[in-house]
């Protein structure tokens, strides 16, 4: 029995490249997509959010000396790839998805439109929001905490490399310890960096959990869809 009717889930663009150097691992997108499957089947109304991480970081050594609002459109296209891989993958696993692009990019996929997108989750298909926000200077973890905000997710899901939120980045620091819960007030004082600090000041101010699990763990999706224990709460 599912905890939730709709959610928003955040897909980690970095963990599509599986063990490639970039881009989009085939078994990695394959398997991310069964277990997105597998939730709605239970009759969860799912909405996506991907990163883009692993074509395109707007910060990242490539756009060195890049005007910053330029190479964060780039990123957000980057985000469009993966959106569109990820909606077609769904397609070949028997899933209905459809890509809406917060830039204007029609030829390609169909713009936002908020109560377009609440038909087609009401109708049972799965929404991928593509090009984060449409704004450069954000991430697509705010645009989730945005997207989420906007359908009325009861939760934003934050499917990543990590198992949760930890004291310090545990890549960077072995001693760091997994919160089981958190509150908003105190992940933003700490300066937490496992989402960006206006996707947690958001969901606080619109009172809109968010789970932060592994994207690597068999299963972890289905276990936190279905309100067990796994992964970090973060809470008002
Ligand atoms: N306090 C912390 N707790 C947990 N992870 C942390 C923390 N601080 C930093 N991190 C890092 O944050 C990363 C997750 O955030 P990030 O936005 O970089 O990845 P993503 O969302 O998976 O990728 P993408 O942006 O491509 O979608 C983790 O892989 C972890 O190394
Ligand atoms: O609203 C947004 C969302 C994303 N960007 C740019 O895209 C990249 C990739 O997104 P990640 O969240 O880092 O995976 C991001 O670094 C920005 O450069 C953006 O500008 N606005």
């Amino acid at each position: 029995m599912p905890a939730y009717k709709r959610i928003l889930l955040k897909l980690s663009g970095e963990a599509l490249m599986g063990d490639d150097a970039y881009g989009i691992n085939r078994a990695t997108i394959v398997r991310m997509v069964q277990e997105v499957r597998e939730v709605t089947q239970m009759g969860v109304e799912v909405a996506v959010v991907i990163g883009g991480g692993n074509i395109f970081r707007g910060v990242a050594g490539g756009s060195v000396g890049m005007d910053r609002a330029t190479a964060d459109y780039m990123g957000m296209l980057a985000t469009v790839m993966n959106s569109l891989a990820l909606a077609d993958t769904m397609r070949q696993e028997g899933m209905v998805a459809r890509v809406m692009s917060a830039i204007g990019i029609e030829q390609v996929v169909e713009p936002y439109v908020r109560p377009k997108a609440l038909q087609y989750l009401e109708e049972g298909k799965v929404v991928v929001f593509a090009a984060g926000t449409g704004n450069p200077f954000f991430t697509t973890d705010t645009a989730a905490a945005l997207r989420g905000a906007e359908i009325g997710a009861e939760i934003v899901l934050k499917a990543t490399k990590v198992d949760g939120v930890y004291t310090a980045d545990p890549k960077k620091d072995p001693s760091a310890t997994r919160y089981a819960r958190i509150s908003f007030d105190e992940a933003i004082t700490r300066n937490l960096q496992v989402m960006d600090g206006a996707a947690f000041a958001l969901c606080r101010d619109q009172k809109l959990p968010i789970k932060v699990f592994s994207i690597f763990k068999a299963g972890a999706l289905k276990r936190v869809v279905q309100g067990e224990d796994e992964g970090t709460l973060v809470h008002v």
